[in-house]
């Protein structure tokens, strides 16, 4: 039996403002994000060969052995990476020729959040992503230091606001690595194995935020009870998608093909 499948998908949503989503009440309206042919080649590797997709669910985990393509495969929606053939689209906007604007939509969490945070302290660090971009004018200084304390506030974390974000315990530096993404308000989340690093307590803990924030996510993960309550699931093995179903069918599949 195939499990790969074709989403039916909502057409694309303009600013996303307003509407719910089933499970979601109030979130936005969902990005499409559209892979059409895609391979990349990397060194001598063919990373990922012909990946057709749309995705435009609220919850898609994105699964499958180590070295199969899954951190390529969720670089390429933010056009970290473009692909060497066929297109992938975000919102209707192309990765390649309109990667700023991309970025601008798509906010992207690494596995370690040492390689996200990049000021010295924990609200200077959050104040750092709200700070102008060419061309904009950015907010003022004391609006961005409000929205700094609110989104500090919103994730426990103001009781931490002067404080050396390298002293951190790994699940508030990844915390705190996500409320710099999120304050900038992005249409879509893309985590690439967010929990790897934590121990239990704050792998769960950052589970539950993913699923719980009113973005579109998309996340690659190897720790497969973050993917409760997800719409979807992606296998991903030798740079293809070799099943694509809801989470349950999705798993098992990915178990058998892991023997486990
Ligand atoms: N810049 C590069 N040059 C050459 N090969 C690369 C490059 N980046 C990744 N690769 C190779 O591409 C393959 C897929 O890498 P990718 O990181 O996408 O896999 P992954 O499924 O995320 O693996 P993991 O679960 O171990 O993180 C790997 O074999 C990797 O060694």
């Amino acid at each position: 039996m195939s499990l790969l499948r074709r989403t039916n998908v909502v057409p694309d949503a303009g600013t996303g403002a307003g509407a719910g989503h089933d499970g979601a009440p109030g979130a936005a309206v969902p990005l499409t994000v559209r892979l059409d042919d895609v391979h990349v080649r990397l060194g001598e590797r063919d990373v990922l060969r012909g990946i057709d997709l749309e995705l435009a669910e609220h919850r898609v985990g994105v699964v499958g052995a180590n070295g199969s393509g899954k951190s390529t495969l969720a670089r390429l929606l933010n056009g970290l990476v473009v692909p060497t053939r066929g297109q992938v689209a975000v919102g209707g906007l192309d990765t390649r020729t309109q990667g700023a604007a991309v970025r601008r939509l798509v906010g992207f969490v690494f596995t370690d959040p040492d390689a996200q945070i990049v000021m010295p302290t924990v609200a200077e660090d959050v104040a750092y992503s709200l700070r102008p971009r060419r061309g904009e004018p950015g907010l003022p200084e004391a609006e961005r230091a409000a929205v700094v304390h609110a989104a500090l506030v919103e994730r426990g974390l103001a009781g931490h606001a002067d404080h050396p974000a390298h002293l951190l315990s790994g699940g508030q530096k990844q915390l705190l690595a996500i409320t710099s993404v999120l304050v900038t308000r992005p249409r879509l989340l893309v985590a690439d194995e967010p929990t790897t690093l934590l121990d239990l307590r704050n792998a769960r803990a950052i589970g539950r935020l993913l699923g719980s924030v009113e973005q579109q996510v998309v996340v690659v993960t190897h720790d497969l009870d973050v993917l409760d309550g997800y719409d979807r699931v992606l296998v991903v093995d030798d740079g293809r998608v070799v099943a694509d179903d809801e989470p349950a069918p999705a798993l098992a599949f990915y178990r058998r093909l892991m023997g486990a």
